[in-house]
């Protein structure tokens, strides 16, 4: 199957194509979603930061307007990524979640954080260059570590104080210098639970444009400890029967598709698919 949408660097001098517009309350949107054509959206009143070229849409260009503010535009609204997450179309989420990462990225490398100097954005590449010091600056992605933890029909799932009322998930952190994912995921669960894992396995990853998380998915069985939880960090975490489950995450998060696969497995049904 061909993807509908492909990245790529795009020359911004040339004309036509889509666009979206991104100010800090999220993406423009009208009743036919949030892609427009893109002479008409710079026509509009935007206080333009900056105009990427981010790839292919159906084979047609499709251009970032970075805003420094929201406007308001006749007949439009503006909406935040998770939003779009949630109600669209998995295609036009991948866009906007790219288009995300790459205006937020562009807008904090404008100063190279040698010498304060502007910097320029390549032709033809994605990076930030400072020709005084000679430094290229490639967008940011952060690996981070989600684990399901089982122990035969139970799975252990936690809260955060940022999550939905009465959700509970799967265990996740932001990988340190010197790690590996296997490092990261043991220190994470400890951390946060302080208990033991054994036979960690790699379940696949989700690109996680919240706002530049690379999830690397992991399946782990319960080896010891009785779950304390982090402060602040964790509200509660228990052990829930694969039968007597919580609210759970979106169905398009890899902490969803990890408890989804491992309850299905356990009850005979067919496996999901992972959302890319
Ligand atoms: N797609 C999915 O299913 C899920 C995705 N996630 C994502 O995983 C990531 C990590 O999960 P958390 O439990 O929030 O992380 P965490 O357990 O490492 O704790 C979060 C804390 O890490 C620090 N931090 C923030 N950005 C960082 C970075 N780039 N590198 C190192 N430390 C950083 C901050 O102090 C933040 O409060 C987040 O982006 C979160 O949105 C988490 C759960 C489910
Ligand atoms: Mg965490
Ligand atoms: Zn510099």
């Amino acid at each position: 199957m061909t993807s509908r949408w492909t990245t790529a660097v795009l020359d911004t001098d040339q004309p036509g194509g889509w666009a979206v517009a991104r100010s800090p309350e999220g993406f423009l949107f009208d009743d036919n979603g949030a892609l427009f054509p893109r002479e008409w959206l710079k026509r509009q009143d935007l206080s333009v930061l900056a105009e990427h070229g981010i790839g292919h849409l159906d084979g047609e260009p499709v251009y970032l307007l970075e805003l420094r503010s929201v406007s308001e535009v006749p007949g439009c609204g503006w909406k935040g990524l998770r939003a779009f997450m949630l109600e669209s179309d998995h295609t036009v989420y991948k866009v906007l979640g790219y288009a995300a990462q790459i205006g937020t990225w562009a807008r904090e490398h404008r100063f190279c954080g040698n010498c304060g100097q502007p910097m320029t954005q390549v032709p033809r590449e994605r990076a930030m260059y400072c020709q005084p010091c000679d430094l290229r600056s490639y967008p940011r992605i952060s690996p981070s570590m989600i684990v399901l933890i089982t122990r035969g029909d139970e799975i252990l799932l936690a809260r955060s104080p940022r999550f939905v009322t009465g959700v509970y998930s799967t265990l996740a952190g932001f990988a340190e210098p010197g790690e590996s994912a296997e490092d990261c995921l043991i220190r994470e669960v400890r951390e946060e639970v302080q208990i033991e894992v054994k036979n960690i396995q790699y379940i696949g990853s989700q690109c996680w444009p919240f706002p530049h998380s690379m999830m690397l998915g992991f399946h782990a069985e319960y080896a010891g400890g009785e779950i304390v939880c982090q402060e602040d960090e964790i509200e509660d975490a228990q052990w829930f029967n694969v039968h007597e489950l919580p609210p759970l995450p979106a169905s398009r998060s890899i902490a969803r598709y990890l408890i989804d696969v491992y309850v299905a497995r356990r009850l005979g049904h067919a496996e999901p698919v992972l959302p890319g």
